[in-house]
């Protein structure tokens, strides 16, 4: 039986809240100021998961979802399809707002910007990992289940990860398939396999087969060639690369602008993946200066330390933060680019330990960043700026560069 809700405020992962028989609701596809008829999906003695089904009174920021496939118990991989751009945005803002508002005492208005990339916040997602049933077809996981919704097209895929056709194809064998378009014009198709995979006929540069023994190349070379400014990236296979075609360069000249990197500085890239911001700080610092990249994923160091060949001030130790950042002395300027755990107590005190003026913090988790600002604050380091960018329209994710400085 649906309840009915008054929806109020939105909260973090994709929800808005609503109140039913005095405990929280919290509600997917619908929208702060909505009147709506909701199936509940979960229900714990403290809380209720549910869906909207039926919108009684509509929000004036409510649009038809350019996505057919999204929806109550569709789709999973976006939550705000049913919402204006400038909503999504608004709501965002709200978001990383109240986060830092509640996890770290800090008031402060955030507007979250564009990324230039993304029409209308479609065709944007340059990597999509598609699932594939037990027939071979291929679709995406539908929201917090194993179930596969069988997608025709992604409107959020770049129009390359469309072009290579994947979703049309069967793969027999397959366990997931991931289809990626570098800006250097790479196509590739990785092939994660659950048996041996017959491999249908598709338009890429590149086929992987990323199995437990590594990567095994099909066709083409094993990376893809990525573009941010001037410089060129290896990324081999699946290896961490932003997935938004505009983020890169506006990442990397945000942190640049915040970090301030300047000549003879020493300079830490902590989870630096292939070597993005590790290349800026390089060439800031120059040659008096110095830059320590940590990376955890082998094949990551290996891409890292051939991207950054032609920087000799740079260094990149392989190893968990949470351990290689012992052996680090000093540093004038930290970047941290975390996964969506966040740093972690320990990780916060050991960045606080090596003194920086200044500590850039990339975040895609309003969350675990506030919580780490919090943890940061009691040594001497205050909120200076905050950016906040549309890095993944359609969902509720959203991307925050902070930099915190030394008092
Ligand atoms: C969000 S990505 C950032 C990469 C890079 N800054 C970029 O923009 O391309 C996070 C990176 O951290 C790495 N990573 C995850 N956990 C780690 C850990 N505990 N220690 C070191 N690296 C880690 C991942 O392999 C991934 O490359």
């Amino acid at each position: 039986m649906p309840i009915e809700l008054k929806v109020e405020k939105v909260a973090n992962g994709g929800w808005c809240v609503g109140r039913h028989e005095g405990r929280v609701v919290f509600v997917r596809h619908a929208l702060p100021g909505e009147r709506v008829l909701a199936e509940v999906t979960e229900e714990t003695a403290r809380f209720l998961r549910a869906d909207a089904v039926e919108i009684l009174d509509p929000s004036p920021d409510r649009v038809t979802p350019p996505c057919p496939f999204s929806g109550p118990g569709r789709c999973g991989g976006c939550d705000w399809q049913h919402a204006s751009l400038a909503a999504q945005r608004r709501l965002k803002a709200e978001v990383v707002s109240e986060q830092l508002r509640r996890l770290a005492g800090i008031d402060r208005a955030v507007e979250v910007e564009e990324v230039p990339g993304a029409s209308g916040g479609l065709g944007w997602r340059t990597r999509v990992r598609f699932a594939a049933g037990p027939d071979g077809r291929l679709g995406l996981r539908r929201h917090r289940s194993h179930e596969i919704e069988y997608v025709g097209s992604c409107p959020i895929a770049h129009p390359g990860v469309e072009e290579v056709g994947a979703e049309a194809r069967r793969w027999p064998g397959a366990d997931t398939v991931e289809v990626a378009v570098s800006s250097g014009g790479d196509r590739a198709v990785i092939i994660r396999p659950r048996r041996r995979v017959t491999v249908p006929e598709v338009d890429a540069s590149v086929l992987l087969d990323q199995g437990r023994r590594g990567v095994r190349v099909l066709t083409g070379s094993p990376s893809l060639t990525e573009r941010a400014g001037d410089r060129e990236f290896r990324v081999t296979g699946s290896g961490f690369w932003q997935i938004h075609p505009g983020a890169p360069e506006t990442l990397l000249r945000t942190v640049l602008e915040l970090g301030r990197p300047a000549p003879g500085e020493r300079a830490l890239d902590l989870y630096c993946g292939a070597g993005l911001f590790a290349a800026g700080l390089g060439e800031a610092v120059g040659p008096e200066g110095s830059v320590l990249g940590i990376e955890s994923d082998p094949q990551a160091v290996r891409d890292a330390r051939w991207n950054l060949r032609d920087l000799p001030n740079t260094r990149i130790e392989r190893g968990r933060v949470e351990e290689a950042l012992g052996a680090a002395a000093r540093a004038d300027l930290v970047v941290a680019d975390p996964p969506r755990t966040g740093l972690g107590r320990e990780v916060v005190e050991r960045i606080a330990g090596l003194g920086p003026s200044r500590f850039v913090y990339v975040s895609c988790d309003p969350a675990t960043m506030s919580r780490d600002i919090a943890w940061l604050t009691p040594h001497g380091y205050e909120l200076a700026e905050l950016r906040a960018f549309d890095q993944y329209p359609m969902t509720h994710h959203v991307e925050c560069v902070a930099l915190l400085v030394r008092r």
